[in-house]
């Protein structure tokens, strides 16, 4: 490691993408890599600062879950069928409200919302959200997470929103990411550009990058799969899974996406969600969970499939879509793949 020239303390890393110090804040991150922002006009750099806000408002209220009235559901469920509870809800409305104020966002799409919200404004962007992921582990004071990923609109902007706009291959993302609530926030995103993690200082109120350029390991020896469904598991992957152990990987599933993915992405693994007999098409949802990741992963030198197909590849039909999903270590997830090519 390099010691920049005019300060021997702070550390620097000088690499072909970024020039950064550790310790660097969000803002001025984006600001000292706005070329690496499509278009560069400043509206996404601002998308991903609004991004930052509301996780900072989710986050306070996250942390002190046991205390404020915000454990348990609502008593509604959303078009995946599943509980919403108060803390979904309440994110959804953290995230949209500063999406819709910063009006660079044209439209969103939500897991909380049946159908796209079309923003009615100049806004260029398309934003696809997962404001909680991780419901199940909200009230047991477990790590979850929110998923963010940004499109380019497609149709002309001050007309209509249309299906092109919010049904766009994992591809024709601009940016994508997730917020990890564990025991410390971190944001973590891309830009195509590679891949920059911040942690969150909550006295200062900043993001400062922690995990510069992160690079997930080629390979590994954690596996995170529900196992608690394996009986409906193809064979293919039941061969996988016995694969895993035969190798004596280690098992771990936390059971928020987020989570496991992170982990994974540190230390080298794979999670999957394959279909089941309860999910035939799979659990997890292509546009605002899936193809976040997805994106990250490769950006980090990870992979991410269906199984069979590269998960950024396929065209979306339905706004809440549900997929297989195979994503983490590059040779792991080849041969999961490889496994079920076999079958
Ligand atoms: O309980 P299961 O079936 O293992 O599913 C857990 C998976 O479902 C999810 O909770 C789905 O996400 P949401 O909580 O956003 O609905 C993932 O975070 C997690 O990996
Ligand atoms: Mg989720
Ligand atoms: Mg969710």
């Amino acid at each position: 490691m390099q010691r920049s020239p005019n300060n021997a303390n702070t550390p620097s890393i000088e690499s072909s993408r970024i020039a950064v110090s550790i310790g660097t804040t969000l803002d001025r991150f984006i600001k000292n890599n706005q070329d690496q922002f499509a278009y560069a006009s400043g509206e996404l750099s601002q998308l991903l600062r609004d991004i930052a806000l509301a996780s900072k408002v989710v986050n306070r209220e996250v942390n002190k879950a046991g205390l404020i009235d915000i454990m348990g559901a609502v008593g509604s469920q959303n078009t995946a069928g599943d509980d919403q509870q108060k803390l979904d809800v309440l994110a959804n409305i953290r995230f949209t409200r500063a999406l819709t104020k910063g009006g660079e966002a044209g439209a969103l799409v939500s897991e909380e919302m049946d159908s796209f919200i079309d923003l009615s404004n100049d806004g260029k962007y398309v934003i696809a959200i997962d404001p909680l992921d991780g419901s199940s582990n909200i009230d047991v004071n477990v790590s979850i997470g929110t998923i963010f990923s940004v499109y380019r609109r497609k149709s002309p902007v001050g007309t209509p929103i249309q299906e092109e706009d919010v049904l766009q291959t994992g591809d024709e993302q601009v940016a994508a990411g997730y917020v990890l609530y564990g025991s410390s926030t971190m944001l973590v995103y891309t830009t195509g550009h590679g891949v920059n993690g911040f942690t969150y200082e909550p006295t200062l109120g900043e993001y400062f990058l922690s995990h510069p350029d992160m690079r997930m390991p080629m390979d590994g020896k954690i596996y995170s799969v529900n196992e608690g469904s394996a009986n409906s598991f193809s064979e293919p992957m039941k061969a996988y899974l016995q694969y895993c152990k035969d190798q004596r990987y280690t098992a771990r599933y936390i059971g928020s996406l987020v989570a496991d993915f992170h982990r994974n992405m540190l230390k080298g693994g794979i999670y999957i969600y394959p279909a089941t007999a309860k999910d035939p098409k799979g659990k997890l949802r292509l546009i605002y969970e899936c193809n976040a990741l997805a994106f990250v992963a490769e950006q980090a030198g990870g992979a991410a499939t269906n199984g069979r197909e590269r998960i950024l590849s396929l065209t979306p039909e339905t706004l809440h879509q549900r997929t297989a999903f195979y994503v983490g270590s590059q040779k792991m997830v080849e041969k999961a793949g490889e496994m079920e090519e076999a079958s």
